[in-house]
Order: C-alpha cells, then structure tokens, then sequence
C-alpha cells in the first residue's frame, strides 16, 4: 500500500453533506434505502387506503339511491328497498371504518419503525464522521439533524402520509364517480382545479427551496442556544449575556423570516385552493341545474354530485396543506441523510485488517505532513521512530502541531501525505478494534460523563468488575483518594465531571486509561494546576501509567521532558531537535533551551 495518500482523502467529509442539490424523489428514495421498513407491506397499505376511501362514497351513493329507486320510485315509495339501503349503508360504514383503523395502524408503526432506525443509524454514524466535520458543523445544529429534523419526518409520514394516502384515494374515486354520474359535472369540477394543479409543481419547488432555509435556521437556531447553555459559565463570569441573548434573538430572528417567507407560498396554494372549491361548488350547481332542464340529470344525482363535489374538494384543500407539510419534512429528511451520506473519512479495514500483537509499540512517522482543510500545513516532513517501551516528551511552542502529532499518532486523522506505523503497519491497513484496543489518548481535559466513577472508568474497560478498577487504583497508588471519596467509586461526578476538582477528574482519566492497558500510552498533560499533593498523587500516578509500554506525552513541564527517554521538540510543524533533556538543554540558541528558560522563569515565578 502507498504510504501518501492524497490531500482530497485527508480533508473529505469536512463539510457535511446537506443533500440540497437531491430532489423531492430522489430524497425519499434514499430515504427508503436507509429505512427500509418504510415500504414494507406498503401495498397492502394503500389497499386498505382505497377501502377507507369508499367509506366516503358510501353515503352519497345511498342518497341517491334512496332518492331515485326508493322514495321517488316509479310505482310509488318502496320502503323495503330504503331499509336495506340503510343496512348495506351501515355494513359498508362499518367495513371500511375497519379498513382505516388498519390501516392507520399501520402507517403508524411502519412510520416509527422506519424513523426509529434512520435515528439509530444517524446517531451511529455521527461518531464515524470525520473528526473536522464535528468541528464546523455546531454540535446543537447536528443535535437538531438527528432530533428535530427526524421528528419532523416522524410527523409528517405518520399524519401527512396517512392523508396523503386517504386524499389521494378519495380524489381518484371521486373522479370516478363523477364520470360515472356525469361526465360534463365532472369536466367543470377538474377545469376549476386545473390552475392549482397546473401550478403545483411549480409551488413545489417553491416550498422546497423556502424550507430547507427553514431547516436549517432551525439548526442555527438550536446551535445558537446550546452553545451558550454549554458555556453559561463563562457568559456569566464575562458579563456578556446581553450580547449571548443579541446572538440568540438575531437566529430567532432568521428564523422567523424563513418561516414566514416558506408560509406565504402555503397560504397562496390554500388561497388559491379555496378559490377553486367556490368555483367548482358554483359551476356544478349552475351546470346541473342546466342539465336537468334538458333532462339529463335527476335530483338524486345533482344531491349526489353536490356530496362529491365536497369530497373532491376536502382532499384537494387538504393536498395543498400536505404539500407544505412534505416540503418541510423532505427539508429535515434530506438534512438527516445528509449525516449518513458524508463519508466517514477514517475508512476502517475491519477484522481483514492487521491486527497489533500485544507488548510495547514501536512508532514511526513516515515523511508525514497535515494540513487542516484549507488551510497551510501544521506538520511537514515529519519523519521519525520511537522505539518501543521508550518513553517520549513532545515539546514546542503553543500552535507548533503537538495535538496535531497526537491526533495521527491516534488516528483521529491521517496524513495528507506520508503515512503513520505502528510495529511497521500503516494505521490505516490496522483494524480499529485492534487499534484502540493497544492505543490510547488521554486527552487534556478528559471527558467524564454525568454518572458515577466506576462508569466512568469502564470506558476504558466495559466489563471490569468493582475488584479490578480497585486493583488499578492500587496500582497507580491511588486508592486513598478513592477510599476518601464520600461514595467511593459509587461518586457521582456530574455534568462533564464537575463535582470532581480538575485534579480529581485527571486522576480518572487516569484510572480509566489505565485499566484499557495500552500498549501505546499518548498523553496530552493537563495545564491546569492542582494542589501540590494531588499534583504529587497525579505524578506518581502518571510514573506508575507509563510502565513497560510506550508513551508520548505533550509535555507542558519541565519535569515531564526531564524524566522522559527522549525529548521530541516541534517548531512550526517540523522536529528541530531530539534527544534526551540532559543533552538538549546544553545546545545554546537552541529551541529547546528557549522553552527551558521560560519554565524555568515560570517556577521561579511561582
Ligand atoms: N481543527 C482545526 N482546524 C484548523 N486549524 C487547526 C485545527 N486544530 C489546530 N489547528 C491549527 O494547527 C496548528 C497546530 O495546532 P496544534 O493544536 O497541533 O498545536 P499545539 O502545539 O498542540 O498547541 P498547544 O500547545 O497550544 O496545544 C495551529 O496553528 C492551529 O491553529
């Protein structure tokens, strides 16, 4: 395998993919093949559609039977026949009513079925997507994407498709049945609707554009409202509520323009709609009134056609109403597969892939250079080894591409050029499983889940018992810390870990990285100070963390460069100096003794 691969690899997925450019078909399409359940059994469905829609007929047509072969029969009033037409009206009532609870039911689970999945896969995949995509697109608006806009879908399949199906029945059989009863009613009916009809698609694609503006300043919207929820505390501390709620109103703002701009093509087709139905409601009358002068129609069949006028007409009002509902939903659907149609960017070989043998890992940074989207690289023509079991400080100025070192070094990204081995095997041909089964980052600030310790550290081991995170904590000499904590390892930690002090919340960052057992330990040390003993306590922790198995850590002290192996010091994305600290310190003009002054100005400072 090629060891480059190309800048176009490196920086796909880093917008995501909005699906705009999809029509109306091809979304729902493609919303069928994510959520396959939605077309099972559909035929039945619509079956069951055509049934309920009789239901609707039933009553016009018993009218004027009644009328015209009962009440108004030749030979007198035949009252038996009315009592029957009365039992097949009920009977009918009753079957087709049958039909629709069916059918209804239907829809509604095969809707939920259908979404319950698209979510589930949504979700999934939000954690597959390239990590730069995650970063331009705001967390609260790709909440939205798996929350909102599939809600929005839900609504719309369960109730608009569940019209939509029922309308579209009742117009054909309507239609139907004015032919049947006069074909002349029936052409003034359709020539009433033809200027709605002929300008539905052009509504449409109105309706289309003007709600996927909507869509997606509902994302800004809930993007513009986490954020601040998320950061309070940094709002409140800086006193800048006034401009945070400025931020707030101006995406409500948006907002509501976009709605109200979407809204003003839904009341022309309703308007327009309602003007139809007069016309047509008139047109009949006036029309069948002629026609009866001329003989050719009868009273019953005028009532009748009055009663399917009505029918005709509730469908169609209806449709353009739906078709404001499907703009919107098409909108969030689109949206939503737009997450699952951006490619996940680290292609993972799977269990074909290589598989690390457990023990130390050696590193090696084949000719590497990163660039972020667009921008000028952070990491150029890095080439170097570590050998396994050595222990490895990165230093450099802040912005030099030390996180950027880790996140390859990681696989969070890959190289635009050059590629990453670990025991001589490209990252990218290693099965993940394997992967972050032997590699582990502990992140500046690890991310702690609002539950207990003992959860928390499972992250790093799922299915280690109470026994074995107690046998860590001994080991990383620990376990007073634990023992004097109120609860013990049943600790809440809260939101994010903040009911644990930051020296506390890196102690089980620690622990859980411990327990996973890497053979490739990548640590991004904390900045933040902690009191002296649990600095101590971290320390010894992080000495005992670090024991037979290969570790890099971006180094922001002294001491962590002091103690390390080898000392790796980065400058403007490229190595200008390795070696251990003894030595490299003794290199005047040096980067590396540029840093070491100033933290050594820095503790005496301190
Ligand atoms: N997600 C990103 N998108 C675009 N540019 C980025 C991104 N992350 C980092 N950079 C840029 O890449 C360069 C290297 O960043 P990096 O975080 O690797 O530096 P660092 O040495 O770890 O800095 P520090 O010590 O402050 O953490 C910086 O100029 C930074 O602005």
């Amino acid at each position: 395998m090629s060891t480059t691969t190309t800048a176009a690899t490196a920086t796909s997925g880093t917008r995501m993919d909005t699906g705009e450019d999809i029509g109306a078909i091809a979304t729902i399409r493609l919303g069928m093949k994510y959520s396959p359940e939605l077309r099972e059994g559909i035929g039945t469905t619509f079956l069951l559609a055509i049934i309920a829609s009789c239901g609707q007929i039933v009553v016009p047509i018993a009218v004027q039977q009644t009328l015209d072969r009962g009440l108004n029969a030749p030979g007198g009033p035949r009252f038996d026949y009315v009592a029957w037409m009365g039992v097949a009206a009920a009977v009918a009532i009753g079957l087709t009513g049958w039909a629709s609870y069916l059918m209804t039911n239907r829809l509604f689970t095969t809707s939920e079925n259908g979404l319950a999945t698209l979510r589930t896969k949504a979700f999934r995949h939000v954690h597959d997507l390239p990590l730069l995509t995650q970063n331009t697109e705001r967390r609260g608006a790709l909440v939205s994407r798996v929350t909102s806009d599939v809600d929005q879908v839900s609504q719309f399949l369960v109730f608009g498709g569940l019209i939509f199906v029922v309308s579209i029945g009742q117009i054909l059989v309507a239609t139907v049945l004015m032919l049947v009863y006069s074909w002349q009613l029936a052409a003034v009916v359709w020539l009433c609707f033809a200027p709605l009809f002929l300008s539905i698609r052009w509504f449409q694609k109105k309706l289309s554009a003007a709600y996927t503006v909507v869509r997606h300043q509902v994302g800004v919207l809930l993007g513009a409202i986490s954020e601040p929820v998320v950061g309070a505390a940094v709002v409140r501390s800086y006193g800048v509520e006034d401009r945070t709620q400025a931020r707030i109103d101006t995406a409500i703002q948006d907002w509501q323009n976009a709605y109200t701009h979407a809204q003003t093509y839904t009341v022309t087709s309703f308007s327009l709609g309602g003007i139809s139905a007069g016309l047509a409601n008139a047109g009949v009358i006036v029309v069948g009134v002629l026609l009866g002068f001329a003989g050719d129609m009868t009273p019953g069949k005028v009532l009748a056609f009055a009663f399917l006028v009505t029918l005709f007409v509730g469908p169609v009002q209806m449709g353009t109403q739906i078709l404001t509902d499907a703009q919107n939903a098409i909108a969030s659907w689109r949206r939503v597969l737009g997450i699952l149609e951006t490619p996940a960017d680290l292609v993972d070989p799977g269990p074909d892939g290589e598989q690390l043998p457990r023990g130390p890992i050696d590193v090696r940074f084949a000719d590497v250079t990163f660039a972020y989207p667009e921008g000028p690289p952070v990491l150029r023509d890095v080439d170097l080894a570590i050998d396994a079991g050595t222990r490895v400080a990165i230093v450099g100025e802040t912005g030099s591409g030390k996180s950027t070192f880790a996140k390859l070094l990681t696989r969070l990204m890959d190289p635009v050029e050059g590629a990453v081995l670990l025991d001589g095997v490209d990252v990218r041909r290693i099965d993940a499983r394997s992967l972050r089964r032997s590699v582990v980052l502990v992140p500046q600030e690890g991310f702690l889940f609002d539950d207990t310790i003992a959860a928390n550290v499972r992250y790093g081991k799922l299915d280690a018992t109470e026994d074995e995170i107690r046998a860590s904590a001994v080991e990383l000499g620990i376990d007073d810390w634990l023992a004097g904590l109120p609860r013990g390892l049943d600790t809440q930690v809260g939101q994010r870990g903040e009911s644990l002090s930051a020296g506390e919340r890196q102690l089980v960052a620690l622990l859980r990285a411990h327990l996973a057992d890497p053979d490739l330990l990548v640590l991004d040390e904390a900045t933040s100070a902690v009191d002296p003993a649990l600095e101590m306590q971290i320390g010894r922790a992080l000495e005992r963390l670090m024991q037979s198995r290969t570790s890099v850590t971006i180094a922001h002290r002294l001491s962590t460069a002091e103690s390390a192996d080898e000392v790796i010091v980065v400058d403007k994305g490229r190595v200008v100096q390795r070696g251990p600290h003894a030595e490299l310190v003794t290199q005047a003009g040096s980067v590396y003794s540029g840093l070491h002054a100033s933290w050594i100005a820095q503790h005496s400072q301190a």
